[in-house]
């Protein structure tokens, strides 16, 4: 004999406490909530460009990186600095979002410098990329985050990469070094080749998620409460009313 009844969630006798009534507003909340949330991810989906800016010294690969994160492949030889400033649109998957990133590739060169400030204010997030085989590339980059604090908006996204990671005997920047700057300014680290692609996806899905986990949840038009839509009702403390 079975001495355990099943219910659907929230639908209880009225031995086990609450009624069919309280239980159908309760589903019927749990609807809205629901419906909400859709909502606010069909709102995102259709809404939402982020402009991603990659920076950093010229000579960096931040070319390289794009390029390898867009069409997956590196193209060697010599190197021709960028000049002024271009985009790429992107689509990532990330959960059931999806997430465009429009993503500019700024100059490196110090000429070019003015031009690269007016595009961090309305960007969302912000890639900075130094070499590992290059000190000053990287001891550049407290610059680059003074620059971002001062023109950018106070809740970009900025991570930190540590670039041309396939050449380790090369090598003068200890990924430790990369971490703890990291850690200093507070901002997300990885390092990467360009080349043999090592984390340029994950570098560019890893702004992708914190760039969602900010939007969806933050922008007052999409935010939803649960407290305006649930009633401030108490949960039974069991599940099943037995026979
Ligand atoms: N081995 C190796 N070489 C790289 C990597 N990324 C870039 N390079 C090389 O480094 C040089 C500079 O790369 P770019 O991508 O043009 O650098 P950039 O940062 O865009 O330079 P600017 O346009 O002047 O700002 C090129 O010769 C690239 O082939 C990498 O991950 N590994």
């Amino acid at each position: 004999m079975n001495l355990f009844r099943k219910h659907a969630p929230g639908v209880f006798s009225r031995e086990g406490g609450v009624d069919m009534t309280q239980s159908s507003q309760l589903l019927r909340h749990r609807r809205s909530v629901m419906d909400q949330i859709s909502a606010a991810a069909v709102a995102y989906n259709q809404d939402f460009t982020h402009k991603t800016i990659l920076v950093g010294d010229s000579g960096v690969g931040k070319t390289s990186l794009l390029v390898q994160f867009d069409q997956g492949k590196f193209i060697p030889g010599s190197f021709s600095a960028t000049v002024g400033i271009g985009f790429t649109n992107k689509v990532l998957a990330v959960d059931d979002l999806k997430v465009r990133l429009q993503i500019w590739d700024t100059a490196g060169q110090e000429r070019f410098r003015s031009v690269t400030h007016a595009y961090y204010r309305d960007a969302q997030a912000l890639l900075l990329l130094y070499d590992i085989t290059s000190k000053s590339s990287f001891d550049n980059t407290r610059a680059w985050l003074t620059e971002i604090h001062e023109y950018a908006q106070d809740d970009v996204v900025i991570m930190l990469l540590g670039n041309k990671s396939d050449m380790a005997s090369a090598r003068v920047i200890r990924r430790e070094e990369g971490e703890k700057l990291a850690r200093e300014y507070g901002v997300i680290f990885l390092e990467t080749s360009a080349k043999t692609g090592l984390n340029v996806d994950e570098a560019f899905m890893t702004v992708g998620k914190e760039l969602v986990r900010r939007s969806v949840q933050l922008p007052v038009e999409h935010r939803f409460h649960l407290h305006d839509v649930m009633p401030p009702e108490k949960e039974p403390s069991v599940c099943c009313s037995f026979r």
